[in-house]
């Protein structure tokens, strides 16, 4: 079944019985080592331009909460950066563990960060997201650590939203939200070509990995656990067993 999750039975160790690109050669998360990165003259400053009325909604899709944008025009962009094309932003999501020590898709020199925003636009060569999607060089996904330090008061505008979006697949309408207001005040970062980190896998990812952090609460972090708690619970028995990336 192509029901994947992170618990025991069906977390990241299983993913290649129903997705085998799973054992592919551009495979994320992946550990970065800052002193193996060469640097690129040739690399550009990345270049977000968001506009907050094309936010529309929030919704908890069981792994994870994702707020989704409207992608029909060029109004919430990355150029630049190590991208050739236009990117339009499509949706962002977090990644979180168990506890405050861990639960960051990337790490970096073996350090784990209690949290991860990905940014996901596709590139506007092809049609639309999912002809993106299937394109070795379709999507550019912008990944931002979360560490524990200050509140975040723009975070917090997402977590008010949870109660609505208590249960799996539910969803609600969320307007006026503008995500450079989660970017760190520095955007250097580190590139390299991988793929989704979940099912399907899909090795069509330039990966953007910003350097600097952005500081959320320990309190915070615990919240964003909330409205996807079912899988919180599938993962908290089998979090032993998933290897926090695939170095
Ligand atoms: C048919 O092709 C498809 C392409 C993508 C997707 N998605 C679901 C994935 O879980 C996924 C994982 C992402 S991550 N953690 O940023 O690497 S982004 C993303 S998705 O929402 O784009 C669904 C169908
Ligand atoms: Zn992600």
């Amino acid at each position: 079944s192509h029901a994947w999750g992170y618990g025991a039975h069906t977390g990241p160790d299983k993913w290649a019985d129903s997705f085998p690109i799973a054992n592919g050669p551009r495979q994320s998360p992946i550990n970065i080592v800052p002193g193996d990165a060469s640097y690129d003259p040739a690399l550009k400053p990345l270049v977000l331009k968001y506009d907050p009325s094309t936010c529309l909604e929030i919704l908890n899709n069981g792994h994870s909460f994702q707020v989704t944008f409207l992608d029909d025009i060029d109004s919430s962009t990355l150029k630049d950066g190590p991208v050739l094309f236009n990117h339009r932003l499509k949706q962002f999501h977090f990644h979180w563990g168990s506890s405050d020590d861990h639960g960051s898709e990337h790490t970096v020199a073996g350090t784990k960060y209690p949290a991860e925003l990905h940014l996901v636009h596709w590139n506007t060569k092809y049609a639309n997201f999912g002809e993106a999607a299937s394109q070795p060089d379709g999507l550019a996904v912008v990944g931002v650590f979360l560490k524990i330090g200050e509140e975040n008061p723009n975070l917090q505008k997402l977590i008010d939203e949870f109660d609505s979006i208590k249960t799996k697949d539910s969803q609600c309408s969320f307007a006026d939200f503008n995500p450079e207001m989660l970017l760190p005040g520095c955007l250097d970062y580190w590139t390299y070509e991988g793929s989704l980190t979940t099912p399907p896998l899909l090795e069509s990812v330039t990966w953007i990995v910003c350097k600097e952090p952005i500081s959320v609460s320990s309190e915070q972090v615990f919240l964003i656990k909330e409205p996807v708690l079912p899988r919180l619970c599938e993962q908290s028995f089998s979090f032993l067993l998933r290897p926090e990336s695939r170095a």
